[in-house]
């Protein structure tokens, strides 16, 4: 007999039927508001800010951060949206996926801090991604990341500087990010999908 630890608690460690709901519209919009205020302090004001949101969600999001920064600083930070489709390391397996429109906002990023953002950080090829999609661009200062939620399971060594929610997960779940608008109220739901 051994006195193994049990798993790490997930807040949907057991096959939820029809997912559960584990951010409610409340919680997003205060760990948006969060992150813009970290972001604020972490660069000492809105100067030189440049935000790029990964599609989909993650310029939505972007937005919405500078929607904050804006009301705290009275700041417009430019935000963009930087597509990594091409970028991909999965392109072969998964052909299919269509590109979005990557928006450079007028000033470009060459020596500004960049803030890449996304709703869901997992194995971090996304962000893989994107570092290769945004040397492309440019180069900037620093580049820093944002997520909505953080999941774990990092396939990469990539973190990210601003964490909206930490959800410990299994593999089997999906975390799905809800925005206001196109997906019906804000929320972040688990659903096992083995
Ligand atoms: O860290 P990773 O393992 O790369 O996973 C995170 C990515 O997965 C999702 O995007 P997805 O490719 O599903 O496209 P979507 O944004 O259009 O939903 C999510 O929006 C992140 O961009
Ligand atoms: O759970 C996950 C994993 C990758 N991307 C998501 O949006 N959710």
């Amino acid at each position: 007999m051994t006195d193994a630890a049990p798993p790490a608690a997930s807040p949907f460690s057991a096959p939820p039927p029809d997912g559960r709901e584990v951010l409610d519209p409340g919680d997003v919009a205060r760990a948006l508001t969060r992150i813009a205020h970290e972001i604020l302090e972490r660069n000492k004001g809105a100067g030189d800010l440049v935000l790029l949101g990964i599609p989909s969600r993650g310029v939505p999001l972007a937005h919405r951060i500078a929607d904050r920064i804006r009301a705290v600083e009275d700041v417009a930070v430019p935000v963009g949206a930087l597509d990594v489709t091409m970028y991909r390391d999965d392109l072969r397996r998964h052909p299919a996926r269509a590109p979005h429109p990557t928006e450079v906002p007028p000033g470009g990023v060459d020596g500004r801090t960049v803030v890449l953002v996304d709703d869901v950080l997992y194995s971090g090829r996304t962000v893989r991604a994107a570092l290769d999609a945004l040397n492309d661009l440019g180069r900037p200062a620093v580049v820093r990341l944002a997520v909505l939620v953080d999941r774990g399971h990092r396939e990469l060594p990539i973190r990210a500087d601003h964490v909206g929610k930490n959800l410990p997960s299994a593999t089997v779940e999906r975390v799905m990010v809800r925005l206001a608008g196109p997906d019906g109220p804000d929320g972040v739901e688990g659903v096992w999908i083995a």
